[in-house]
Parts: structure tokens; sequence; C-alpha cells
């Protein structure tokens, strides 16, 4: 599914409504009623029956309070108790807005227009008994931070016990950017309109929007699939199309060799992980190269892989790459990086791998400290075969030469601008993680949750992605399947455990189920349109 600015949602908004020639009063209507059936599934039970609930909707003079005005309409006449709180002059809301004010003082349900501080304990009661509170006040239309009149309630709201819904984008949020300059309402589940907000994924919208469900409120489908948007967040049915299939005549070598070079004295865990990852996604045969002084440790610990115990004691040495590389020629997939270690012989060494295996090369966690030392280097793979980057935020400010900070303010552009530049795939690792592409497209990954925060998860997943590309899927596909799944395994032991205290080899461990239930789960058309998984905020 397409993600898009502000800008690009305002452009299709503006076609939909002109050239197609749908009423924008209908996109308004159809908005209402997605942020209806949204808040009928948040009530305990998914109750049917509104009658005796409370709402609070507060309403903003934009097109964004025209929709919570709807809102208010439609929970009103299906028997809610509906307070809503005007952030505005009633003479400032124009068009759609206006007429759903008229509309909704047609209704029973109350209006109280915000002034300053004196309303304060009238919202505070409101809130405090309101099963539903409705975030209308800013949509994509907000610049900057929120007015001080917002801000003066927004600590109210965040505390009150009632299901916070916002609508299209939690108001605070910017809906480019993801940040939030002050303060934000944080709400339980967003509905969002047409298809996702850049803002959803980045900075810090994740925190603030909960579960995000996105609507097509009747727009069209050519128009939400225009090629010129290219920014994605990874679905179900985008990943089970990335899968590889199996043939009955399938055996090990057809399911693709991949040499994995890992460990270094004190870190054998790291190879054992990301061996692990490799195995648990269906590599057909698997190779770790592994200093010789480590070599028995991690052969007793994975006994599925072919272990070559190479020269070197502590760290692989000069005489160990040489023959690495000669070998290296037959495989369909290296990875090189996980504990690994920084020593000399392997920075003597990388360019030689960047410029003499044609195979797909996923360079991790070292291989990416060294490169940091000599990003020239990278100029070596100058079309010699598919390259893909895994760093975390740090290991992407040491390779840009710039700050974690500036990494993390400026995600999407520098994955995409690295991507194009370095012509690899670059996955930069985070919270949501970010798999950007060569060709310019990017891809948001909604899977996972901060219990992958714990030493070896990287190692499994750079094991994982070597696996995919042992068999044959294709290196953007490789790094998407990888990403995703092993966010999904995270999201599973999440379910059972919460969101700490799984381990590394839990999540490798859990990959094949994760990715049986994608195998087997249906295309119903509506399924991949809720964002994030339950788990990740804990609804469920
Ligand atoms: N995308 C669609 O197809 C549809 C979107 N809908 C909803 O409309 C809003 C966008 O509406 P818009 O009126 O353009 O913007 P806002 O409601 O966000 O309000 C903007 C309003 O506020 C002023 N403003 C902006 N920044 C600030 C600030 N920092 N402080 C104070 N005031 C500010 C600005 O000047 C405007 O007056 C979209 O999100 C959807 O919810 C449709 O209803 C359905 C179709
Ligand atoms: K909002």
């Amino acid at each position: 599914m397409r993600v898009v600015n502000a800008e690009q949602m305002r452009q299709i908004e503006e076609r939909a409504i002109h050239h197609y020639g749908i009423p924008s009063l209908l996109l308004m209507e159809n908005a209402a009623w997605a942020v209806v059936e949204e808040i009928r599934r948040c009530l305990p039970q998914g109750q049917v029956d509104f009658s005796g609930r409370k709402a609070v909707i507060l309403v903003g003079k934009g097109n964004n309070g025209g929709d919570g005005l709807a809102v208010a309409r439609h929970l009103v006449l299906q028997g809610m108790d509906v307070t809503v709180f005007l952030f505005a002059e009633l003479k400032e809301l124009k068009g759609d807005a206006a007429l759903n004010l008229c509309l909704f003082q047609g209704t029973t349900g109350k209006c109280f227009v915000i002034e300053g501080e004196k309303q304060r304990r009238l919202t505070r009661l409101a809130l405090a008994q309101a099963d539903v509170v409705v975030d209308a006040l800013f949509g994509i239309g907000m610049r900057g931070a929120l007015p001080s009149l917002v801000e003066e309630y927004v600590d109210q709201v965040n505390r009150a016990p009632g299901w916070v819904v916002a609508i299209d984008i939690p108001s605070g949020v910017d809906a480019n950017t993801g940040k939030v300059y002050r303060t934000a309402i944080r709400a339980q589940t967003t509905v969002t309109f047409g298809l996702p907000k850049w803002g959803l994924f980045l900075g810090e919208g994740p925190e603030y929007s909960g579960r995000v469900v996105v609507d097509p409120i009747s727009i069209p489908a050519s128009y939400l699939e225009d090629e010129g948007i290219s920014a994605f967040v990874l679905t179900d049915d985008d990943v089970r199309k990335m899968l590889p299939i199996r043939t009955l005549k399938g055996h090990k070598g057809t399911h693709g060799k991949g040499i994995l070079v890992a460990g270094s004295k004190g870190m054998s865990g790291a190879a054992v992980l990301a061996g692990r990852g490799a195995l648990r996604s269906g590599i057909g045969l698997l190779q770790i190269v592994t200093p010789q002084g480590i070599a028995q440790e991690v052969d007793t610990a994975i006994t599925e892989a072919t272990i070559w115990s190479a020269p070197g004691d502590d760290f692989l040495n000069e005489e160990a790459w040489s023959v690495i590389l000669k070998q290296s020629e037959k495989a369909q997939a290296f990875a090189v990086g996980p504990g690994l270690g920084q020593n000399l012989e392997f920075t003597l060494v990388l360019g030689d791998i960047l410029s003499s295996l044609s195979c797909p090369v996923v360079l991790d966690a070292d291989a990416l400290n060294q490169l940091a030392i000599e990003p020239d280097l990278l100029g070596l793979r100058n079309g010699q075969g598919p390259l893909i980057l895994t760093p975390h935020p740090g290991e992407m400010a040491r390779l840009c030469e710039c700050s974690v900070e500036d990494v993390e303010s400026n995600r999407l552009d520098l994955a995409v601008a690295k991507a194009v530049e370095w012509e690899a795939v670059v996955v930069l690792k985070g919270s949501v993680t970010i798999i950007a592409s060569p060709d310019g497209r990017a891809f948001f990954n909604p899977t996972g949750n901060p219990g992958l925060g714990t030493g070896g998860t990287g190692d499994v997943l750079t094991g994982s992605i070597l696996a995919w590309l042992a068999q044959g899927v294709a290196p953007l596909e490789a790094a998407c399947l990888g990403v995703y799944l092993h966010g999904k395994s995270a999201d599973l032991l999440a379910g059972e455990y919460g969101w700490s205290g799984f381990t590394a080899s839990e999540v490798a461990d859990k990959l094949p189920k994760v990715r049986r239930e994608l195998e087997l789960k249906s295309n119903t058309g509506k399924e991949g349109m809720s964002l994030w998984g339950c788990d990740r905020f804990g609804l469920k």
C-alpha cells in the first residue's frame, strides 16, 4: 500500500473531487462512517449498541473538524450522549465543515465553544466520563506546533480513561515528518483516509497514532495506486507475493546455498543466531565461515549448517579471507558481518568482497563499521552484483558521517538518497524499519515491537535475508521479506510474553510459523488495511 505526504494526499483528494466528480461532502461523510465503524470495534466486545455510551468530540476549524462533526452527528443518531468541544469560533468554520456543524446543531448533541481556561472544568468532567474521545482538531492541514489554546487541553485528553480515536492523524503530529513540536494527542487508534501519511511512520508519529486503520473513503483505487507515489507500507498481501514458490522436486541444492561469514572470539553467538535465522527461513545449504578459535562452539550450537573452521584464532586472518573469496564465487548469496569484530585483515579484504563477488552480498554490523572507515569502497561494487546494507541508526550515522539525530530526523529521505547513491538496498533499522531501493522506492515495515530491542535479533535478520536471497528472491524483496517476517515473529512472541523477555533465538524459531500463517491467509481485500498488529500496541 502506498504512503503519502500531505501534499500528495491533497492532490489525490483534489482529483477525486474535481476530475472524478465525487462531492467533497460525500468524502467527508464516508470518512465519518469509517470512524464510527472503528469506534464500534474499540468499545468492549465491539458493542453494536451505542446507547448509554458517552463520547467527547474535539473539533478544530478545518475539514478535520468537519469530519469530527459528522462523526458526532452519527453517534448521536445511534444513541450516544455526545459533547462537542469546538476550538474555534462558529463563524470560522467554512464549507463542508460549516454544513456539518449546522447538521450537528440539529441533533440533541451538546456543543461548547472553547474560548480559554474557563471551560477547563467542563472538559475535565466530560473527558472523565467519556467512553470515547474523538480527536478532530487538526489533520493534514496543520503546520508547526498546536495553538496554545489547544495545548492547554492536550494533557487532559491524554489522561482521559476513554478510548482516544484520532481522525486522519493525531493532532500535533506533523503529517510529513511525524514531528511533535511540544505536545500532541496520544491516540489508541487513528483512522486515516485515502492512504496512510508519512508522519504515521516517522519521528514520533508511531508513538502517538496507536493502531492505524486506513479507509479509502471511496476515492478510486486508480488514484490511490498512482505510480508517482514512491513510498509504501508493507502489508500481508504484498509480502505473501514475495515468498518463493517451492516445487515437489525441490531439494537442498535448489533451495539455495548461502555463505555466512560471522563470529570472532567472544562473539560466536552472532554466527549461531544469524545461522539460525537463515535455516529457519528455509535456506537449502548454509555454510558458516568462522575463525578456528570458535568453530567448535559454533558447530556444537548449530548442527544443521556446515562449519568451515577458517584460519585465525580470534579473528579470520588474511589466509582465511583469500580462500573465502575463492569459495564464495559459487554461492547464491553471501553475508558478512555479525560478530566479526573489527580488525585490519577484514578492512583490507572488504574492497575485494565488493568488487569480486557477483552473487548478492549482505553487509551487516562490523562489516558496516569497517565500511564507515572507507565509504568510498562502495564504488567498487559498481554493478558487480546486488548489495544489501542493514544499518541501525548508529551505523547509518557513521556511514553517512552525520549524527544519529540527523539520521532519525531525516530517515526516509536519507535512506532513499543513500540507496540511490550506493546502488544498494538499504535496510535502515528502527522501530519502523525502512527498506529503501536503489530505484528510489521506500517501504515502511509495520511489524515488530520493542521486544526486538535485545542482543542478537539483528543477526537473526541478516541470516534471514541471506536465506531469501539464496532461495532466489530478488534483493529488495528478500530484504522486505526478512524484515517483515522477523517483526511478525516478534509480534507472535509478544502475544505470549508482551514486549520484553523473548530472545533472538525464539524470534528465529518462530519464523517458519509466521511464514506459514502468511501463506495460509487468504486475500479478503480488507485485510492489510489495519497496519499495526494489535500486539504492537497491546490492544488485545
Ligand atoms: N484527504 C481527503 O480526501 C479528505 C480529507 N478530509 C479531512 O480534511 C482534513 C484536512 O482538512 P484541512 O481543512 O485542509 O486542514 P485541517 O483540518 O488540518 O485544519 C487546518 C486549519 O488549521 C489552520 N492551522 C494549521 N496549522 C495551524 C496551527 N499550527 N495553529 C493554528 N491553526 C493552524 C489552517 O490554517 C486551517 O485553517 C484531513 O486531514 C481529513 O481529516 C475530508 O474531510 C475527507 C476527504
Ligand atoms: K486529528
